[in-house]
């Protein structure tokens, strides 16, 4: 039978600037299978696979009921290697065993906070709009860009965006958005064709700015932590 969805969670064993980030105990949980326990929930029929390059990973995965059922290849765990192949392997196991899905979908670990209702509202979305080929979770862009400039001695560009601007209040500002890396979902031919989460018509989901929360470096880590501990005090 087709399943509406196939996600992955890509989970490799070299991370740097937090070792063995994906492994690591965030809430009792390690990081990577935050994703697994909200996915699982999801309304629509799917299969979970998590996709490392480690057979540690792998048992570690099982312990908590999430599939690992392939180790992914040297060429596609290096810090070069991109979210598109390491996709595409995955579904190429998926066609050489026979299974069949709607959708196609990636979930990175360094997203812990997406809630499952997110996940299924923005599918439901997907499901509406026939034309759309994907969506995407997306969060609100802080600062906003009129406040960056490329790196330079002199502050010029600020300065001439600021004193155009600041006249206007921050509430008049043009909202901007920017991928989250809380969710990436495509249908499953669009991306056989597109090798992409960015094709046209991708639909922008936007989530809170807790959900949107990226574990990038040490500091997002202890932020994490804290928003746990403070879940855990008015739960
Ligand atoms: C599907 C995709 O493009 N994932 C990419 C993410 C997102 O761009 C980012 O998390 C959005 O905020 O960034 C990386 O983790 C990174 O910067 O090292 C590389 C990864 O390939």
């Amino acid at each position: 039978m087709r399943k509406k969805i196939l996600w992955i969670i890509p989970a490799r064993s070299g991370s740097k600037s937090i070792v063995d980030k994906n492994i690591k105990d965030l809430g009792g949980y390690p990081l990577m299978i935050h994703r697994f326990l909200a996915a699982k929930n999801s309304a629509f029929t799917h299969d979970i696979w998590l996709s490392t390059d480690s057979e540690i990973y792998k048992v570690i995965a099982k312990e908590y009921g999430l599939e690992a059922p392939f180790l992914r290849p040297e060429e596609l765990s290096t810090d070069h290697a991109s979210s598109s192949d390491v996709v595409l392997h995955a579904m190429q196991f998926a066609k050489e065993r026979g299974l069949e899905y709607d959708l196609v979908g990636l979930l990175e670990p360094t997203s812990p906070f997406i809630k499952v209702a997110d996940i299924d509202s923005a599918i439901d979305e997907l499901e509406q709009d026939l034309e759309a080929h994907g969506v995407v979770a997306v969060k609100e862009q802080r600062p906003a860009t009129i406040f960056v400039q490329k790196e330079a001695k002199y502050l010029d560009e600020f300065c001439s965006n600021i004193n155009e601007y600041q006249r206007l209040g921050r509430q008049n500002f043009v909202k901007e958005i920017t991928p989250s890396g809380g969710f990436y979902i495509c249908r499953w031919e669009k991306f056989l064709t597109e090798h992409t989460f960015y094709a046209n018509k991708t639909i922008a989901y936007e989530v809170d700015e807790i959900s949107g929360l990226e574990i990038d470096e040490p500091l997002d880590w202890e932020f994490a932590e804290f928003i746990i501990e403070r879940k855990k005090r008015y739960e």
